[in-house]
């Protein structure tokens, strides 16, 4: 995609999900992929209220190109996925309360669901009688390291959809901004369902 062009659909974007309430207190952080890189929102800003001046343009290297201010804390991490998965356009980093609160009731690396119609919202899935299963990492302030662990991961099983990190969001990808959105709203469906089931079959 064109620069300011991905630009104004990260502004959109941006105003959807604060909407949602799933990036609060400029929580999250948003990347497309354009011809010589990628442009990422700039670090500390309040992602419902963005506008041109809070993006960075990086290259392939994640090397700063044009824009002011600081790229993203987690700049490395949508560079990683980037590369591991050549068809994904473009990522969005989300802070929902289901998918901070469900990752870090989950003690293991997988979250897996099953039985839900709207697992059909994820590319490729077509039954909700499929496992869906989503990689979940124990959060790190080391960027760089945390991105190497999901590139480990991918190797075995790649990433498709999104990744949750313990205790700190969603990041979700997708071949176009809108599938992207697609998948974070199917997503923070399905978390949420999965927490209203845990609370349920708990109190019983
Ligand atoms: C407001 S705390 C959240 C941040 O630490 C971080 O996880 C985040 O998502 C936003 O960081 P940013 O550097 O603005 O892209
Ligand atoms: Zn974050």
């Amino acid at each position: 995609m064109q620069n300011n062009a991905a630009k104004s659909a990260l502004i959109e974007a941006g105003r959807w999900v604060s909407q949602k309430g799933w990036v609060p207190a400029t929580g999250g952080n948003f990347s497309i992929k354009t011809e010589t890189g990628f442009v990422v929102t700039a670090s500390g800003y309040d992602k419902g209220h963005l506008a041109s001046e809070h993006f960075l343009e990086l290259n392939q290297q994640g090397e700063i190109t044009a824009g002011s201010g600081k790229p993203s804390a987690e700049t490395a991490l949508h560079l990683k996925l980037y590369q591991l998965q050549p068809d994904t356009e473009c990522v969005l980093h989300t802070h929902s309360v289901a998918a901070t609160v469900l990752s870090r009731f989950i003690k293991g690396d997988t979250l897996s669901i099953q039985g839900y119609e709207m697992q059909k919202s994820l590319r490729g899935v077509r039954s909700h009688e499929d496992a869906l299963k989503i990689a979940i990492f124990d959060n790190d302030q080391d960027i760089d390291r945390l991105a190497e662990l999901v590139a480990q991961r991918h190797q075995s099983e790649p990433v498709v959809h999104g990744v949750l990190i313990r205790g700190h969001g969603l990041y979700a990808m997708g071949n176009s901004v809108a599938e992207t959105r697609r998948h974070i709203e199917g997503l923070e469906f399905l978390f949420a369902c999965e927490l209203e089931r845990i609370k349920l079959e708990s109190a019983l």
